[in-house]
């Protein structure tokens, strides 16, 4: 489990990024933080593993202040995803995967074993392992990136945008692999987004942000959907403009969801 308890960030230029934030993470669910550009979300997530300190209360694994943990030693024992993958160019992708636990020691023939094992994990062919990354589609080269977070096996698991830098039906496939792979794994994902569909899909507890680093709302879709907190909450997610509302039409005798425009969204089962 993941604590913040009274968490604030101000950085050295004064600017305010995360302002007062209690939240708890469960373990073994995925958490999206949510909200638009400059909300505070990756501030928030990377006080998790150290990459920010922060300025004000406490972040807590498993019960443990982050601020007592050796910061290099936190940030190898945590998988950590980011959009544009963050692969090193002049690496191959086994080497790539296969970094961090040799930085913790495993030998070199182990890692790639596991290295390949963790190609397979993520739906990516062997024979990729001896290609650089800019020899990898975009898609491609994001599921290398998910497979380098799962190298040390951590039981957390943090993707700031990770999917922010492809192309709409890559971007599904691999949202619907990230449900897979938490579905086999179980890992505490902590996930960042601006996109409410998104965070609505993978989100066991979506967190929403307002500017200012606050939090408007934390609970699970259907709660946020059904209870919005505000009204900044009900206009982020759609609810006020009526577009998340879901209509039956008849047709031919069966009973079709159409949204309000009209368009079909699926069959109702009988
Ligand atoms: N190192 C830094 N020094 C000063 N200000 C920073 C620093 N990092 C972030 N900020 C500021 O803190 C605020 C929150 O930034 P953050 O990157 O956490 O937001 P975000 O919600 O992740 O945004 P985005 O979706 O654009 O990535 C922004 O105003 C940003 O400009």
């Amino acid at each position: 489990m993941i604590e913040f308890r009274g968490v604030s960030k101000r950085f050295p230029d004064g600017t305010l990024a995360v302002s007062g934030v209690d939240i708890v993470i469960p373990p073994r669910k995925t958490t999206v933080l949510v909200g638009s550009s400059g909300s505070g979300k990756t501030t928030l997530l990377r006080m998790i593993n150290r990459m920010v300190d922060p300025s004000g209360g406490q972040v807590l694994i498993d019960g443990t202040d982050v601020s007592t943990l050796e910061p290099v030693a936190l940030r190898r024992s945590i998988g950590y995803v980011m959009q544009n993958s963050g692969l090193l160019p002049h690496r191959k992708v086994i080497d790539n995967v296969a970094t961090v636990p040799m930085l913790r020691g495993t030998r070199k023939r182990e890692a790639h074993a596991r290295a390949l094992e963790l190609l397979d994990t993520v739906g990516l062919d062997r024979s990729l392992a001896d290609k650089y990354p800019s020899q990898l589609s975009g898609g491609q080269q994001q599921r290398v990136g998910v497979a380098r977070g799962l190298a040390v096996d951590p039981n957390i698991l943090l993707m700031d945008e990770p999917f922010g830098a492809v192309d709409p039906i890559v971007r599904s496939e691999l949202q619907q692999e990230l449900l897979r792979l938490q579905g086999e794994l179980g890992k505490t994902v902590v996930f960042v987004t601006h996109d409410i569909d998104e965070a609505f899909l993978l989100g066991d507890q979506v967190v929403i942000m307002q500017q200012g680093g606050r939090i408007s709302q934390a609970a699970s879709p259907a709660e946020i959907l059904a209870h919005p907190a505000d009204d900044f909450v009900a206009d982020f997610v759609g609810a006020d403009r009526g577009k998340r509302v879901l209509h039956l039409r008849d047709v031919d005798g069966r009973q079709i969801v159409v949204d309000d425009d009209g368009r079909a969204a699926g069959v109702l089962a009988s």
